[in-house]
C-alpha cells in the first residue's frame, strides 16, 4: 500500500473515531442531565418525607430497582406504618380515568404498573421474613402537586405535599423490632446504587473503505451546534415547580402525631410467620384447603388471604362460615387488618348467603321456627314414637340430627341413597329396619313442612344450591373463603363451590377436623370438590400456652374423626407451642350454687390481673341453660355480661357468656368452662358401647374447642 494511502486511511480512521467519541460524549451529557432532573424532583419528595425519620421511619434513597441494572427506585420508606416504594413523577396534565392514568393524551398507566410490579415482588421478598402482604405499598408522587389522593390499580397516586400524611396515616402497624427485621431484608433487596455508572472509552474500531478507493471520504463539515453542550431535557412541567416550603411545621407535626397516636394493631395483622405469609400469597389452581390444629393461625391466614385476593383481583370476595355471628367478628378484624379493601370483602354466614341467593332470584322460602318444631313433633308422633328407634338410648335430638345433618345435610331424596350410606362419624350402627323408620320419619317431617308451607334451614341451603345449579351466578365471586369449614354440611359446601367453581384461588376451605362438633360427616369427593395437591398445614400454635393445650389435648388424645378428604384422621398436632403460663385449674364443685360462687370469684380474680378486663373473659357452657345460669350469677354479682349471640367483635367491657358452639373461632385471655363431667377424664372409651362412645366423642370435641379458646388462663368446673 503506498504511504499516502496509508496516511489517508489513518486520517479517515481518526476522524471516524472522533465522531464516535463526540456522539458518546453527547449521550453521556444527556444521561447526566436526566439524572440531574430526576434528583431535583426526587429531592423534593425526600424533603417531604424527611420528617418521618423522627417517627421511627427509615428512608432509603437512590436504591437499585431489583432486577434491573440501571433503573433506580427513588425512595423506599420503611417504618411503623409499613413499607412504601415511592416513585416521583414530574408529569404535567395528569388525568386519571378509572384505572388508567394519562399525561395529556398519552396513556402512561404502564409506567405505574412497573412500580406496582416492583411492590408486588417486594411483597414476596419481604414475606420471607413474615411481613404481611398488605404492608407493602406502591406510591407515585406527582411533583409539585398537592391535594391529590387517587388510585391507579394497586398504585396510590398522591401529590408531593400529600405523601407525608399518606405514610403517617398508616399508624403503628409494625413494632420497632419488626421494622428492623424488614429493614435488614430490604437493604439487601434494594441494593445501594454505589458503583459509578459504567463509563466506557472503548469504541468499536471504525470500518474503513476498501484501499482501492481513490477518494478519501472526509466527513461532512460539522455543524457548530453539535459542539454545544446538550441542554438537559426540559422538565415536563417546569411551571409547576415552586420553592416555597413543602409543608409548614404545624402540618408536619399534626401528621406525625396522628401516626404516633394511632392504636397499634395486633402483631399478626402486619407480621406473620413466613410460612403463613407464603400461604397468603400462594396461588392454587383450584379449590384449596388450609388446615391445622386449634390456634395455629388458620383464621388469621384466611383473613389475610381474603385481603390479598381482594387487593390483587377484580371482583368480590366472600368470607363465610357456618356460625352466624362469626362473620361480624371477622369483619371487625379485617377493618383493622386491611382498611383499604375491607369494603370489597363480603362477610356473611352460610345461611345468610343462601338467603341472599334466593332473594336475588325471587325464590319463595319461609323459615318459621315454631312451625318447624311443630312439624317435627307431629312427624315423630305419627311415625317414630314407640317404634324401634324410640328407646331410652337416644333422645329425640339424636334422630333430629340424623335427619338434619346426615340425610338433609347431604341432600338425600331417595331411600336407596340412605339405605347403605356409610354415615361417617356416627358410631351407632343402624340396621335396615331402623334406617327404614328414620327414612319414614324424614318423609313425614318433610310432608309436614310442606303442608305448613315452611322450610327448615337445611331446605334453605338445598334450595339455594339447586338454584345455583339451575343457573350459575352471572357474576361469580372471585374467591370464597370458608372459615371453620369442618362445620359445613355437604350441601352447604356444594352451594359455596357453585359460587366460584374450580377457578384458581376460587374456593379456600379453612378448618380443623378435630373441632368437628356436628354429625353428618362427608367427604369432599361427595361434594364434588377436590383439593388434591392444594393443601397446607399450619403447625405453630400461637394462641394457647403449652399448659392449656396439654390439658385440652388430653380430651382428644385418642380421638379419630372422619376427615373431609376421605380418611379417618387423628388431629393435627402443632409442632411448636411457644407460649407458657400457669396450669389450668380444675375444680369439682359440691353443687350448682357452689359452682356459681366459685365462677364469680374466678372472674373477679382474673380481672384483677394487669392487662385483663371483663372483655377478655369468656364463660362457656355446653347448654343454653348453663349460659343462663352463669349470666344470672355474674349479673347478681355486679359483673357486666354480654351474650355471645350479640357479640359482633366491637370491643366491649363485659364478660362474654355463651354456648361453646357460639365461641367457635373466637378467643379470650381467660376462659371458664362451667360444665365438664368428671367422668370424661377417667372413663375408658373401650368400655363404652357405640352409642355412649359417639356421644362422648362429640362432647369431648366440644370441650376441646372450648378449652382451646383460652390464651392465658383456663378454669374448668364440674358439679
Ligand atoms: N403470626 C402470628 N403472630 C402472632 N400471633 C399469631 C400469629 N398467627 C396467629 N396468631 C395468634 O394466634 C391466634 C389464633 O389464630 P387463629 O384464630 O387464626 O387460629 P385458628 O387456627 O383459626 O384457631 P381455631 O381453629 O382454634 O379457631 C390469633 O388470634 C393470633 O392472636
Amino acid at each position: 500500500m503506498p504511504a499516502g494511502d496509508s496516511a489517508a486511511n489513518e486520517a479517515q480512521r481518526q476522524l471516524l473515531l472522533a465522531t464516535a467519541h463526540e456522539k458518546a460524549a453527547a449521550d453521556a451529557r444527556r444521561t447526566a442531565a436526566s439524572y440531574g432532573l430526576a434528583s431535583a424532583t426526587e429531592q423534593r419528595t425526600a424533603r417531604a418525607l424527611a420528617p418521618l425519620a423522627a417517627a421511627g421511619y427509615h428512608l432509603l434513597a437512590d436504591r437499585q430497582w431489583p432486577g434491573s441494572r440501571r433503573a433506580q427506585v427513588d425512595m423506599v420508606v420503611i417504618g411503623p406504618g409499613g413499607v412504601f416504594v415511592v416513585d416521583t413523577k414530574a408529569w404535567a396534565e395528569v388525568s386519571i380515568v378509572g384505572d388508567r392514568i394519562h399525561r395529556g393524551d398519552a396513556d402512561v398507566t404502564d409506567e405505574l404498573m412497573a412500580l406496582a410490579d416492583l411492590a408486588y415482588r417486594t411483597e414476596g421478598e419481604l414475606a420471607e421474613v413474615g411481613l404481611a402482604p398488605g404492608e407493602v405499598h406502591a406510591v407515585a408522587v406527582l411533583a409539585g402537586r398537592s391535594g391529590v389522593d387517587e388510585h391507579v390499580g394497586p398504585v396510590r397516586v398522591v401529590g408531593e405535599r400529600d405523601v407525608l400524611q399518606l405514610v403517617a396515616r398508616h399508624g403503628q402497624r409494625l413494632s420497632p423490632t419488626q421494622v428492623d427485621v424488614v429493614l435488614t431484608r430490604a437493604l439487601s433487596w434494594f441494593r445501594q446504587v454505589g458503583a459509578p455508572a459504567p463509563v466506557s472509552t472503548t469504541l468499536p474500531e471504525p470500518v474503513l473503505p476498501a484501499p482501492s478507493t481513490a477518494v478519501v471520504a472526509i466527513p461532512a463539515q460539522r455543524h457548530a451546534a453539535d459542539d454545544a453542550p446538550v441542554a438537559p431535557p426540559v422538565p415536563d412541567d417546569p411551571g409547576t415547580f415552586t420553592i416555597e416550603p413543602l409543608l409548614d411545621d404545624a402540618t408536619v407535626q399534626a401528621a406525625l402525631l396522628d401516626g404516633l397516636m394511632a392504636a397499634p394493631v395486633e402483631d399478626w395483622m402486619a407480621f406473620l410467620h413466613p410460612a403463613q405469609a407464603r400461604v397468603v400469597r400462594r396461588s392454587f389452581n383450584g379449590p384449596s384447603r388450609i388446615r391445622g390444629a386449634a390456634g395455629t393461625g388458620k383464621t388469621v391466614v384466611g383473613l389475610h388471604r381474603a385481603a390479598y385476593l381482594a387487593r390483587t383481583r377484580q371482583g368480590r370476595v366472600l368470607v363465610t362460615t357456618y356460625i352466624r355471628t362469626l362473620p361480624d367478628v371477622l369483619r371487625q378484624l379485617l377493618t383493622r387488618l386491611a382498611p383499604d379493601v375491607v369494603d370489597r370483602v363480603e362477610f356473611a354466614g352460610v345461611h345468610e348467603t343462601a338467603k341472599r341467593i334466593l332473594d336475588e332470584r325471587g325464590v319463595q322460602h319461609r323459615i318459621d321456627g315454631r312451625q318447624i318444631t311443630a312439624a317435627w313433633t307431629s312427624a315423630w308422633g305419627r311415625v317414630a314414637g314407640g317404634s324401634i328407634i324410640d328407646t331410652d338410648r337416644h333422645e329425640q335430638d339424636y334422630w333430629h340430627d340424623e335427619v338434619r345433618y346426615v340425610i338433609k345435610g347431604r341432600g338425600l331424596t331417595q331411600w336407596e341413597q340412605y339405605a347403605d350410606l356409610p354415615r361417617l362419624g356416627r358410631r351407632h350402627r343402624l340396621g335396615p329396619q331402623q334406617r327404614r323408620v328414620v327414612w319414614d320419619l324424614y318423609q313425614a317431617y318433610d310432608a309436614e313442612l310442606r303442608v305448613r308451607g315452611v322450610h327448615d334451614f337445611a331446605d334453605q341451603i338445598a334450595l339455594a344450591e339447586a338454584e345455583l345449579r339451575r343457573q350459575p351466578p352471572a357474576e361469580p365471586y372471585t374467591a370464597v373463603i370458608v372459615d371453620e369449614a369442618q362445620d359445613l354440611s355437604c350441601v352447604m359446601l356444594r352451594m359455596l363451590h357453585a359460587l366460584v367453581g374450580d377457578a384458581p384461588d376460587g374456593l379456600t376451605l379453612v378448618g380443623d377436623g378435630q373441632q368437628t362438633i356436628y354429625p353428618g360427616g362427608f367427604t369432599l369427593a361427595e361434594a364434588g370438590v377436590s383439593v388434591a395437591g392444594r393443601g397446607t398445614v399450619l403447625d405453630i400454635n400461637y394462641r394457647n400456652t403449652a399448659e392449656i393445650l396439654q390439658f385440652a389435648s388430653m380430651l382428644v388424645a385418642d380421638d379419630e374423626f372422619a376427615d373431609i378428604e376421605g380418611a379417618t384422621a387423628r388431629g393435627d398436632r402443632p409442632t411448636q407451642v411457644p407460649r407458657r403460663g400457669p396450669k389450668p385449674v380444675y375444680v369439682r364443685c359440691a353443687n350448682q350454687a357452689d359452682r356459681a360462687r366459685r365462677m364469680v370469684t374466678r372472674v373477679q380474680e382474673a380481672v384483677r390481673q394487669v392487662g385483663t378486663g371483663y372483655g377478655d373473659v369468656g364463660v362457656l357452657s355446653l347448654s343454653r341453660r348453663g349460659v343462663d345460669d352463669a349470666t344470672a350469677a355474674l349479673t347478681a354479682a355486679g359483673v357486666p355480661v354480654v351474650n355471645l349471640e350479640k357479640y359482633d367483635g366491637v370491643p366491649v367491657d363485659a364478660v362474654k357468656v355463651g354456648t361453646i358452639k357460639r365461641a367457635k373461632g373466637l378467643e379470650f385471655k381467660q376462659v371458664l368452662v362451667v360444665d365438664v363431667r368428671a367422668s370424661w377424664f377417667t372413663e375408658k372409651p373401650e368400655q363404652l358401647d357405640e352409642v355412649d362412645r359417639e356421644r362422648r366423642e362429640y362432647r369431648l370435641r366440644e370441650m376441646y374447642v372450648a378449652m382451646t379458646r383460652a390464651r392465658d388462663g383456663l378454669w374448668v368446673a364440674s358439679v
